[in-house]
């Protein structure tokens, strides 16, 4: 007897030009373009097995070893069902494929990082489980459709079935069609930049994403003038710097758009706070480390950025790392040296910390052990994988592999 199934791997993405706001709930439809970068799987993702069987019963998904309700009308629901009509498509082209798209689907999903945490795990998520469909269902679609429904799934989502600089289209058709994730140019166009993540909590958020921007769009009129008069001409922009591998030109714009998404959450009503003490002080600390490079005739060389929660995201050229890391440390000491992945602080890892020369200590007050819990240092990335069958998280029986 033949078995179906596919396992795949898909990244999380992080916005330079952010999505706040939709303009149609329920395709998720946004209501201006947005733009992210691909972070590299090697270090975070979500890897999704799907298994489609004539014996099973109903649709059912494990999301990191836990039974997950699939909610008749819900986002899951809506995208498997997309995927099934993707897959009677190739079945009514060619009358010899197997019917998979009437059997039931068992979806295991595990993330190798805190879910719903603001580190993006709905993105590499709805990612990971339309690109293991796809490869189950040998779909002939690319990234740009698929990313169709992954956006059904969580907006952000759409933008992971690219790696490197990605761009989400807003379109304007009511029917979300042309609403969908197209490549601003591959990892391999600049590879060099590195992003460091400063997990400041990694519990549940307060306000999530989907029910916060629905309340600016409701009461923000500051949310108004972003999307008409702001996004438009920093997509441009901050594509043009990404082709011309500007580092100055991609950190101001990223920096701003980080700052006014803040903004606009702060113009909502009730308003609406992500940031805590240790954000605002990690952006004195990023804005003082470009100020001295600046003042001494150089460039921006790092830039930050924040999503729907206190954690921070530094992108910088992979030369600047090591001082960004060392500043971190000095300021959110780590209850252990700091040992990143790329192997640029040799076996000890970085312990005390230190400040570049010119510094002013006083930005900001240094913090206790714990305030940052985490330091993650990763690098733009590649689009979803598809995966040996030896790396499939369900096993023979169709159910979820002991972890
Ligand atoms: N691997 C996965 N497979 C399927 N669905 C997932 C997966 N990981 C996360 N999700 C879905 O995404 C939800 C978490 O999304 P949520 O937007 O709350 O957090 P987040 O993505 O970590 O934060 P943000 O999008 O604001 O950065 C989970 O409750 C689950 O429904
Ligand atoms: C701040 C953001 O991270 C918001 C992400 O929102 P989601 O994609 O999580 O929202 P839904 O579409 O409702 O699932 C900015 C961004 O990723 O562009």
């Amino acid at each position: 007897m033949s078995v179906y199934q596919a396992t795949a791997s898909a990244p999380v993405n992080i916005a330079c030009i952010k999505y706040w706001g939709k303009r149609d709930t329920k395709l998720i439809l946004p209501t201006n373009s947005s733009l992210s970068v691909t972070l590299d799987q090697d270090h975070l993702r979500s890897t999704t097995t799907s298994r489609a069987d004539a014996s099973f019963k109903k649709d059912r998904l494990w999301l990191n070893d836990t039974e997950e309700e699939i909610k008749e009308g819900g986002r899951l629901a809506t995208c498997i069902s997309e995927m099934k009509r993707l897959r009677r498509e190739v079945e009514e082209k060619d009358a010899s494929q197997p019917k998979l798209s009437s059997y039931y689907v068992h979806i295991c999903s595990r993330n190798n990082f805190p879910t719903a945490a603001g580190l993006a795990s709905s993105a590499s998520g709805f990612a990971a489980l339309v690109a293991s469909l796809a490869a189950l269902y040998k779909l002939p679609a690319s990234p740009s459709e698929l990313s169709l429904i992954a956006r059904q799934g969580s907006g952000s989502a759409c933008r992971s079935l690219f790696g490197g600089f990605v761009a989400w289209q807003m379109g304007s058709l009511p029917d979300g069609s042309d609403s969908l994730a197209v490549e601003v140019a591959p990892q391999s166009h600049w590879p060099d930049i590195h992003a460091l993540i400063c997990v400041v909590s990694d519990d549940k958020k307060g306000t999530s994403s989907t029910s916060g921007m629905q309340r600016t769009v409701e009461t923000s009129t500051l949310l108004q003038h972003r999307i008409a008069h702001v996004v438009p001409a920093r997509m441009e922009a901050i594509s043009a710097a990404i082709q011309a591998r500007d580092f100055d030109a991609f950190a101001r714009i990223t920096m701003q758009d980080s700052n006014q998404f803040h903004a606009v959450a702060l113009d909502t009503d009730p308003p609406i706070f992500y940031m805590n003490d240790v954000s605002r002080a990690i952006i004195a600390l990023i804005v003082e480390y470009n100020r001295v490079s600046v003042a001494n005739g150089g460039k921006l060389k790092a830039a930050y950025t924040y999503d729907a929660g206190p954690n921070a995201v530094i992108y910088a050229p992979k030369e600047n790392i090591k001082e960004i890391v060392e500043l971190i440390v000095k300021y959110f000491p780590q209850p252990e040296a700091f040992k990143d992945p790329f192997g640029l602080f040799g076996a000890a890892g970085v312990g005390e910390g230190k400040l570049v020369d010119g510094f002013n200590p006083a930005v900001a007050k240094p913090f206790g052990v714990g305030a940052v819990k985490n330091l993650i240092h990763t690098r733009v990335g590649d689009g979803p994988r598809v995966l040996r069958a030896e790396e499939a998280l369900l096993g023979t029986d169709g159910l979820p592999k002991a972890a």
